[in-house]
């Protein structure tokens, strides 16, 4: 494959969902071509290329992207919606298309998935193939689609045996997502979906890993659909009451939470954790106050709380010590499944704002809790969205039923969360339980993700900024 024009990349860059720079100057540094996997039996021939951006802002910095195509002679058009642009190469014109939508590239990986055999590993074109011990057995017939979702990074599913995550943005080292699902896989979680396998490259003599391999959990559906779907129920009948009625989240979230204590559980157990002084607690408030004022300088809309966030990151600063484990990192509702055998939890790749080595760190639970009554409170904010505009007499009546719903799930959530942790079988009482401290700490790390929020949804989805700034003002106490 021939070098690509860096003005194809630009253009088709801004066209995915997964590229982080909505709305910021950026530029192509460089791209290379890290693989190539040979076609042949009607297969396309298939480039990894690594394509490097760098940011022409105040904020600077840049990223490299993962970005497989597949290259055919002729226009394909059953790919025409995963179309990327032409290239000239020495066997002609070529059309390039999102290998990932392709699926007669797609069983490349899947038929190197299956020359690595169980527990082994498959070199193909650069790439290394690993599948864990025990992992599920692999069909080479099996055929993929592309999963649909709002994503990160790009997931396709081979039929309902196994789903491959690629990694969009590329980092040098253990991916997390790779890391903390192989060891709560071999740990024999119920909450996640087991590891099957991973792909990963040397590039300057340092590992890269590129994509992973799991269960596909068939009878999942999605939490955030679950939660609003709960939410539409509840208002359809502004008349009944929520407890006891279809609509009523509080067992869900219940669930919820000691799934996540469970999860938390072995992660403590297989990872360093640790109590902390009060140089932690000093660093943590100065981290949240860094992210402030920097989200400060896109959203001014942020400055009428800034004080009290400033005071309430003070009081951290104060809390004498921290208990500190590996956690998910950017848990939300979208981040689990409801399947027929209870939630699993997915994802655990951390914050895609932050450096990955800094998201591999021990970090406090009470973020994960904190992610997820953030998500709650925005399952409210877009069904409430939706509905703005149509006004009728129960209006009233329905935003307060909606704010029972969130104060039952967050309530049960985060009771079902601290029983579990208290009755956990070591029987100490990490972390950060007693009362105060966990209050201080989940408040402070639901302004945080507020303020996390405010800038991500102006660079992806404007229209929801609404969402999170009422948190904000909310946590602020104005
Ligand atoms: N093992 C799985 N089985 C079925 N669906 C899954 C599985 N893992 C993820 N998904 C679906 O794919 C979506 C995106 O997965 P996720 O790991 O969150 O990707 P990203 O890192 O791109 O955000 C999830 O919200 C879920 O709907
Ligand atoms: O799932 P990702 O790792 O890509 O996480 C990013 O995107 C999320 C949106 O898809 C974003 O989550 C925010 O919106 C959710 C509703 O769509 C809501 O449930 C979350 O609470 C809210 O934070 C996440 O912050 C971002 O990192």
């Amino acid at each position: 494959m021939t070098d690509i024009d860096p003005a194809l990349w630009e253009d088709y860059l801004v066209r995915t969902r997964w590229f982080a720079a909505k709305g910021r100057p950026f530029r192509v540094t460089t791209s290379r071509v890290l693989a190539e996997m040979a076609g042949g039996d009607g297969r396309p021939v298939v480039s990894i290329h690594l394509v490097s951006v760098a940011y022409d802002d105040d904020e600077g910095g840049g990223e490299t992207y993962q970005v497989p195509l597949s290259a055919y002679p002729e226009t394909q058009e059953r790919l025409a919606h995963a179309h990327v642009g032409l290239a000239h190469s020495e066997r002609g014109t070529l059309h390039l298309y999102d290998a990932v939508h392709d699926a007669d590239a797609m069983a490349l990986w899947l038929d190197a998935f299956v020359d690595a055999e169980d527990g082994g590993v498959a070199e193909v074109g650069g790439l290394r193939f690993h599948r864990v011990p025990n992992g599920g057995a692999l069909d080479p017939a099996l055929r993929s689609s592309p999963m649909t979702g709002e994503q990160s990074n790009s997931s396709a599913r081979f039929d309902d045996t196994a789903i491959m995550k690629l990694f969009r943005k590329v980092t040098r080292g253990v991916n997390p997502d790779v890391e903390i699902h192989d060891e709560l896989t071999r740990g024999g979680s119920e909450h996640i979906a087991a590891l099957y396998g991973w792909v990963e490259a040397t590039i300057d003599g340092e590992v890269v890993q590129l994509a992973m391999l799991q269960e596909f959990l068939r009878t999942a559906a999605d939490g955030f659909e679950l939660a609003t779907g709960s939410i539409r129920t509840l208002l359809a009948d502004p008349e009944q009451e929520l407890v006891g009625s279809g609509g009523d989240f509080a067992g869900e979230a219940a669930r919820l939470g000691a799934a996540l204590a469970d999860v938390h559980a072995m992660l403590r157990s297989r990872f360093p954790a640790e109590r902390r002084g009060a140089d932690a607690a000093t660093a943590l408030a100065e981290t949240m106050s860094a992210r402030l004022e920097r989200v400060l300088l896109t959203a001014p809309e942020l400055e009428p709380y800034a004080e009290r966030l400033r005071a309430l990151y003070g009081s951290v600063a104060q809390a004498g010590g921290l208990d500190v484990q590996r956690i998910h990192g950017d848990l939300h509702l979208g981040q689990t499944l409801r399947t027929a055998h209870g939630w699993r939890i997915v994802d655990f790749e951390g914050e895609p704002g932050r450096p990955i080595a800094e998201r591999a760190l021990p970090d406090s639970p009470w973020r994960d809790v904190a992610g997820m009554l953030r998500s709650f409170d925005y399952a409210v904010g877009v069904v409430a969205m939706a509905a703005a505009g149509s006004s009728d007499d129960d209006d009233a009546r329905r935003t307060d039923l909606a704010r029972q719903w969130a104060e039952r799930a967050r309530t049960h959530f985060v009771e079902a969360y601290v029983d579990a942790l208290l009755g956990d079988a070591d029987g100490d009482d990490r972390p950060d339980s007693d009362g105060a401290t966990r209050r201080l700490l989940l408040d402070a790390y639901v302004a945080d993700k507020a303020v996390y929020e405010v800038l991500y949804e102006k660079r992806n989805r404007p229209a929801w900024v609404s969402i999170p700034l009422a948190a904000v003002a909310e946590v602020a106490g104005t």
